[in-house]
């Protein structure tokens, strides 16, 4: 089954459509990218997946819920470029803070260690480096044993050996059944992805269902 369907999907804001027409669909494990200029309706699409913004047309389904009104029956998790910030506190004590708001949560260590972070649970977070913190916010939204990813710019800003961190970890999510649908601006970290979907004003201009190499 596909764990993400976007059918017909149209967000608008006033008189101006930011999302139109968009459909595609994501497979269990797939790692799906959405490449677009400023302004294309990345966040936007990333915004109706994860359930946070109700979609004016066409329809969005998560492991076959509607994310908008059912965000809570999903394991699905959003990681924004901005990301949190945790001043004052170790990464041990950011990670059991969020364990005490989640239900179910998985141990501190396991999702450590599934972010790449195993053994900085004494370091302050104002030492981390832009790359751990963006993985931090990777190891928060795994503790609520999270299996759909929802990425925005998960690697923009970082220099070359953060970003192959990243996309470790990204990779190695994927390869244990983790879906993720992330955006980007950047051509070749798109092209990282196993598929990648162009928008340009709202419009998905390639990527749709024509190619889907892990449903064949
Ligand atoms: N809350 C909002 N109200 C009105 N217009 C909005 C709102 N959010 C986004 N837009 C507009 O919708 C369009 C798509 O915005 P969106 O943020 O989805 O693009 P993006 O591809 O994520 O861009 P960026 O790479 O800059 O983040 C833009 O024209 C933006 O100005």
């Amino acid at each position: 089954m596909d764990v993400i369907e976007v059918r017909d999907l149209r967000v608008r804001f006033g008189e101006r459509d930011a999302v139109r027409d968009v459909s595609f669909t994501v497979a269990r494990g797939e790692m799906y990218a959405l490449l677009g200029r400023h302004g294309a309706g990345k966040t936007t699409l990333l915004e109706v997946g994860a359930g946070l913004r109700r979609p004016t047309g066409g329809t969005v389904r998560v492991c076959g819920v509607d994310p908008y009104e059912r965000r809570d029956a999903l394991r699905a998790g959003t990681v924004w470029r901005d990301g949190g910030l945790f001043p004052g506190l170790t990464v041990g004590e950011v990670v059991d803070a969020w364990r005490r708001w989640t239900l179910d949560p998985l141990t501190a260590a396991e999702a450590l260690r599934l972010a790449g972070l195993s053994g900085l649970e004494n370091v302050p977070f104002e030492r981390l480096t832009p790359g751990e913190r963006r993985l931090l916010d990777v190891a928060l939204v795994l503790l609520a044993r999270s299996d759909v990813l929802f990425l925005d710019e998960p690697t923009a800003d970082l220099q070359d050996a953060p970003r192959e961190r990243v996309w470790g970890v990204l990779r190695a999510l994927s390869a244990h059944g983790v879906t993720v649908l992330m955006t980007t601006r950047s051509p070749d970290e798109a092209c990282r992805a196993d598929r990648v979907g162009i928008l340009d004003e709202g419009r998905l201009v390639t990527g749709g269902d024509e190619a889907h190499p892990k449903a064949a």
